[in-house]
């Protein structure tokens, strides 16, 4: 069994379904999303990580740090578009009050401010929740920001679509597992982990990129996020070009694993986007193997099984 965070009719739901069509079951927040992945009480859960506007999902982050480690087993890239929604019979003018996810509210911002100037915005659980709250009856709020999936779904008419400040915006979602077997390396995967630093010398982060820039393994993303222990501490969210079973990557986190008070692996999976990285001269596996065969006929020892 699948968990996403629901209700149905969410973006979340929505890449869930470019990914599979096995049985799925939604759950209120990324947190028991999680939780129960963690308490095997579902195989694997899918939760929103990153959006191309807003940049990491908080939520997300920092539970996958700081929980007990899960690892990703995939990545899904889903181009997002919002609707206005609203009960049957709601005029624009009547849109005093309105539901939706941190996340959407980021990105149609300037609509609402430029298109309903008049309204207030309540962030809080999914746009599908939003969506379902507006529905009913007796509800505080006029309108929800949401996907048109979820318009139709809780019976709500549109306003307006297509209201996203950005036209382009992707969010990127990831389908989590308690840690076992890793997907195979395909030459086009990603790594995410958690680095804690030291914080008792200068040039702490500096050593934690030397570590990924020696060895030519390219970020796609990094991210601070306070560890929450003390103020002004903070751990970096990191995902990089390449696979665990790559020697690059093994090396770079083997480095990390020297130099920083800990490194939490959240996972090797495919790219979404199938994109190869460049691998710079010096650092295919066939210079690290042949490096390490070279290593073994200077020490006069049969090669290893590698
Ligand atoms: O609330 C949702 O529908 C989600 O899945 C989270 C989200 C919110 C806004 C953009 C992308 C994902």
């Amino acid at each position: 069994m699948i968990g996403y965070f629901g209700p149905a009719g969410t973006f979340t739901h929505q890449a869930l379904l470019t990914l599979t069509d096995a049985e799925s079951t939604p759950l209120a927040t990324v947190a028991r999303v999680l939780d129960a992945v963690r308490a095997g009480e579902i195989e694997s859960g899918l939760v929103p990580i990153e959006n191309s506007v807003e940049g990491g999902v908080s939520a997300t982050l920092d539970n996958l740090a700081a929980g007990t480690p899960l690892v990703i087993v995939a990545e899904v890239l889903l181009p997002v578009s919002f609707v206005l929604a609203v009960r049957p019979g709601t005029r624009a003018e009547d849109v005093k009050r309105i539901l939706t996810h941190p996340h959407a509210y980021a990105q149609t911002r300037d609509w609402i401010d430029q298109n309903l100037p008049w309204a207030t915005v309540t962030e809080g659980g999914s746009t599908a929740a939003a969506a379902a709250a507006v529905a009913e009856p007796d509800s505080t709020f006029d309108g929800a920001i949401c996907a048109r999936v979820a318009a139709d779904l809780y019976g709500l008419d549109c306003l307006a679509t297509d209201i996203a400040d950005n036209p382009d915006a992707v969010t990127r979602f990831v389908l989590v597992r308690r840690p076992g077997e890793l997907p195979a390396p395909t030459g086009a995967d990603k790594t995410t982990l958690v680095a804690w630093m030291h914080t008792d010398h200068s040039g702490a982060l500096l050593e934690i990129l030397q570590q990924f820039a020696m060895r030519g393994v390219n970020l796609t993303r990094i991210e601070s996020r306070p560890t929450k222990k003390a103020f002004g501490e903070y751990c970096f969210s990191i995902d990089a070009e390449g696979h665990i079973g790559e020697p690059r990557m093994r090396g770079t986190l083997k480095g990390l694993h020297r130099i920083c008070r800990a490194v939490t692996f959240l996972g090797s999976y495919p790219r979404a986007d199938k994109v190869r990285p460049k691998i710079a001269r010096g650092f295919t596996d066939a210079e690290y193997a042949a490096a390490e065969g070279w290593i073994d006929d200077v020490l006069g020892r049969a090669p290893k099984e590698r």
